[in-house]
């Protein structure tokens, strides 16, 4: 018997989903899950996500390997896909939920809490968003330091750049068209420049109206991605910390569009979207 498995997606991130309820460390070696998120000689996935037993008094606990075996400490469309993921385990075990229902999910980057909507969609209590400040991302400082539009060269260019961390780091740069960004040449070169020794996603948004903004991300162990949900939420962050965008805009990625709305009362950010089964099965490994 094979390794039972679940794809979901989030706007075309994708992910296969592992039931990892009844063990503690996960179920699979980077390698393995290498090989399994592999377009051609595996299942295909920008990741795979554990679902672990919960820690500190968390329901659950998400671990995951991004394609090429790093671990994040944080992936925003895949805990939407882990929010579905538990539903449809626990109904198939008879134990369905009257939505809204919320979990509570320990992550590398601490505690994160979906809410399952009624009309279907998950939004995400994501926590507090930290700017990466100094020199760049060593040195984490409380959102409000305002250590921003920096310069950093890369292909003997100057760009201004921005570091937000939402647990994993991300490094933001505001341009008048996304069209136009050649994102396979770029985005390796800010994902291992030397500025950043844990390696950045790296994001490149349009401001085409202060609640409205468009982004290209280039995603750190995984490349070109169609969404990254952690990456909106620190676009977003960016973008009203630069005076560019209101606190509550849509993002609208190669995949889809994501809410995104930075609370004035608890500081912390709330991602809205969805997360869709695509299918099950058992994987050889
Ligand atoms: N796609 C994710 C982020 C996944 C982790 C990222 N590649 C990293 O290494 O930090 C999201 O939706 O947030």
């Amino acid at each position: 018997m094979g390794l039972p498995f679940s794809k979901y997606h989030g706007l075309g991130n994708d992910f296969i989903l592992l039931d990892n309820r009844h063990q503690s460390s996960p179920l699979l070696t980077p390698e393995q899950a290498v090989k399994l998120c592999d377009r051609n000689f595996g299942i295909g996935a920008d990741g795979v996500i554990f679902a672990l037993p919960g820690e500190q008094g968390t329901d659950y606990t998400m671990r995951i390997f991004n394609s090429d075996g790093s671990e994040p400490e944080m992936c925003g469309n895949g805990i939407r896909c882990m929010a579905k993921y538990l539903e449809y385990l626990e109904t198939k075990a008879g134990h369905g939920h009257v939505t809204p229902y919320s979990y509570t999910i320990n992550t590398l980057a601490g505690k994160i809490v979906p809410t399952l909507q009624t009309d279907g969609q998950i939004t995400v209590n994501m926590g507090q968003p930290r700017l990466l400040a100094g020199d760049i991302p060593t040195l984490l400082t409380e959102a409000g330091d305002k250590v921003i539009d920096q310069p950093i060269t890369v292909a003997n260019h100057s760009y201004q750049v921005t570091c937000v961390s939402m647990g994993n780091p991300h490094c933001i740069i505001f341009v008048e068209d996304t069209d136009a960004v050649p994102l396979a040449q770029l985005g390796p070169l800010f994902e291992n420049h030397p500025v950043f020794p844990q390696r950045t996603n790296t994001e490149f948004i349009q401001i085409v109206r202060p609640d409205y903004l468009k982004m290209l991300v280039w995603e750190r162990g995984a490349g070109a991605t169609l969404a990254c949900g952690t990456g909106a939420c620190a676009s977003l962050v960016a973008a009203v910390l630069n005076g560019k965008s209101d606190r509550k805009a849509t993002i609208e990625l190669p995949g889809g569009p994501l809410q995104i709305d930075w609370s004035t009362s608890d500081n912390h950010i709330y991602m809205t979207g969805s997360a869709v089964l695509v299918f099950s099965g058992e994987a050889n490994l």
